[in-house]
């Protein structure tokens, strides 16, 4: 069984989007235990959230970004989880992560660096998109990874789009075969499935 726990914070709702549509993709496989965790409007998590993600085998780290970082609630998570760090409670766990921004760039890159930085601080272990970019001439917006990302899962939500309108489905496919790769992963890690 591989415990994949997606953690994420969304201050309007894109970012939660992409988190669902990861973990709707997760709790659907055999052999995986998938579990959704919100960092709330005051960058918190319940005890037994820090339990869950104390027991997982993959954490996938999401936040939009806002002002090219990662939000404040999701810093105020990272700095709390300096209690795992004391302890090596998350080291060779396996780590991903997602961000989704207004702007196709948007300086999305620094918030998935930010997450490897984090990753790395507590021993864990990084794995990226693993999917090509759809670059060509005929690229489409609703091709998957159109955004050209590699460290990790990026997506693109314009600033005037409910969630339920953005990120468009290429993104929200990028996303999906992501998780199958997680889960690829991780089985290989775990040595099971
Ligand atoms: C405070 C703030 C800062 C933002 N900074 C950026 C930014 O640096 N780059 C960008 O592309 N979009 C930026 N945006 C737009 C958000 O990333 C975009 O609206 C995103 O979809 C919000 O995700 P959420 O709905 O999960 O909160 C910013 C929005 C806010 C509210």
């Amino acid at each position: 069984m591989i415990n994949f726990a997606v953690l994420f914070h969304s201050g309007y709702g894109h970012t939660k989007r992409l988190a669902r549509t990861i973990y709707e993709t997760a709790v659907a496989e055999d052999g995986v235990h998938a579990n959704l965790i919100e960092i709330n409007d005051e960058g918190e998590i319940s005890e037994t959230a820090w339990a869950t993600l104390d027991d997982a085998d993959l954490i996938l780290f999401g936040s939009p970004t806002y002002m090219g970082m990662a939000s404040w609630q999701f810093k105020k998570f990272a700095d709390a989880s300096s209690k795992r760090w004391f302890e090596d409670k998350w080291k060779d766990k396996l780590a991903a992560g997602f961000t989704n921004s207004g702007s196709m760039n948007g300086d999305k890159h620094s918030t998935l660096h930010y997450f490897i930085t984090l990753a790395m601080q507590h021993g864990m272990l990084w794995t990226g998109l693993g999917m090509k970019a759809a670059n060509e001439k005929d690229a489409e917006r609703n091709d998957t990874n159109y955004l050209g990302a590699f460290a990790g899962l990026m997506a693109q939500s314009p600033v005037d789009a409910d969630p339920e309108e953005a990120p468009p489905k290429g993104d929200l496919d990028t996303a999906t075969a992501f998780t199958y790769r997680l889960i690829e992963v991780a089985s290989r890690w775990k040595n099971v499935k």
